[in-house]
């Protein structure tokens, strides 16, 4: 079967969902479709305001549990001259599917993200992302990317699969260097905190 026709995950360990996996449910509080999820967290490199480096990528909540995305490459982001560094369009594809599980409100976290390069992405191209949830088992939620370049309707540049997994707020509080943690837990706006941890507020 050629790439174009293999469904999401189809083959790839740990990507399969089991036979009992259910279809994803959007949380009944999720942001309207079309609308702006906004930074979850102002020092975050996918989206947050604050890093001068970081991809400010925009996502906008889709139908159902999916999601699109846009992230214009900066010179900063280069690999070879002019081309986006792969790791940074890796960063580009799992902060989108990351931002699924604010349309679940679940606490989530990348366990494996495979990806697809299949064409190299200029600097100043603005990459079209979109990610789908696709099942859910227990704590596992499986999930689909692809970033297509110029426009929704582009070529496709890269495109992954991924498998999160939902951790409670400790997986970050234990983790995460104190200072940080503090810093977040600390801000006045409870919204801003909760979001920092992608928690239901
Ligand atoms: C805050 C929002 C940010 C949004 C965008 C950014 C998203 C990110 O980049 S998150 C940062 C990158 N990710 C991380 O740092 C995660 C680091 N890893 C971990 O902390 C742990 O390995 C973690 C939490 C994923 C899993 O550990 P743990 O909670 O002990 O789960 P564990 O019991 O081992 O596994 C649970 C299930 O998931 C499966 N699983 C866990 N990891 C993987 C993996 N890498 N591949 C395949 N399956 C896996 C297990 O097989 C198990 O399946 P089953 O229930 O069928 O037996």
């Amino acid at each position: 079967m050629s790439a174009a026709t293999t469904p999401p995950g189809a083959g790839r360990p740990g990507l399969t969902p089991p036979s009992d996996a259910a279809a994803p449910v959007r949380h009944p509080d999720a942001p309207a479709p079309g609308e702006l999820l906004g930074a979850h967290y102002d020092q975050c490199f996918g989206c947050g305001d604050s890093q001068p480096h970081g991809l400010h990528l925009a996502a906008r909540a889709g139908e159902g549990v999916s999601v699109t995305a846009e992230f214009t490459v900066q010179p900063a982001h280069q690999g070879a001259p002019g081309l986006a560094h792969g790791g940074v369009l890796v960063s580009a594809l799992d902060e989108t599917l990351g931002s699924l599980s604010w349309l679940l409100r679940v606490i989530a976290v990348t366990g494996r993200l495979e990806t697809d390069f299949v064409r190299p992405v200029p600097v100043g191209a603005t990459l079209h992302l979109s990610a789908r949830c696709t099942a859910v088992a227990g704590r596992k939620i499986y999930s689909s990317a692809e970033g297509r370049i110029g426009g929704p309707e582009g070529p496709v540049a890269v495109r992954a699969d991924a498998l999160f997994i939902e951790v409670k707020l400790d997986h970050f509080t234990a983790n995460g260097r104190p200072e940080e943690i503090r810093a977040a837990m600390d801000d006045p706006d409870q919204v801003k905190v909760a979001r920092a941890f992608e928690v239901n507020p």
